[in-house]
């Protein structure tokens, strides 16, 4: 093991002010994940008061809201909470890539630490595996996430 300085984000969301972004698609998931992101925050401290829910239609609405929020300084961090579950026809590939590379890029420019819980699927069941069943939370790690990089952002200044 190398003994060199580290920066490591401790786990304490007392006092931070998160938004969660969920979609309504699908919301029979994605309230799995907002319940598994919610428990998560308030497990390490989250005063629910400091916790907001905003809820778009689908996926594809997304990046939208995200940017306008990562604008606003009452804001530490973002968690996005979505299901995108593949189809017949190409939609599939469309929203996802899109919503994809719309958080990815407003959390880059804007320097708001984002969690990307959206979960990106084959099939329902995939879908419902990674919603709190044998493939874990997807809600828990994207809000992990956030908290995690909130606090090693702070130390980087
Ligand atoms: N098929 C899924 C969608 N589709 C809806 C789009 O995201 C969008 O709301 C619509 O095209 C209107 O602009 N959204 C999801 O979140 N998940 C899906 O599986
Ligand atoms: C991800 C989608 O947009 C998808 O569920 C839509 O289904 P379809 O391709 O069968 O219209």
């Amino acid at each position: 093991m190398l003994h060199i300085k580290t920066i490591e984000g401790r786990l304490d969301a007392r006092g931070l002010k998160i938004a969660l972004v969920a979609c309504r698609f699908n919301d029979f998931i994605v309230d799995k994940l907002i319940g598994g992101a919610v428990d998560y925050l308030v497990r390490h401290g989250m005063e629910k008061e400091n916790l907001t829910l905003y809820r778009v239609p689908g996926a594809f609405e997304m990046p939208v809201l995200v940017k306008r929020l990562a604008g606003k300084k009452d804001i530490d961090g973002i968690v996005c909470l979505g299901a995108v579950i593949r189809g017949a026809t190409p939609h599939f590939d469309y929203v996802a890539s899109e919503a994809t590379k719309g958080i990815a890029q407003s959390s880059i420019e804007s320097g708001m630490p984002v969690g990307f819980g959206l979960l990106t699927t084959d099939s329902l069941e995939q879908a419902i595996e990674r919603a709190g069943s044998k493939a874990g939370n997807k809600g828990v790690e994207a809000a992990a996430a956030v908290l995690e990089l909130i606090r090693v952002m702070e130390q980087v200044d």
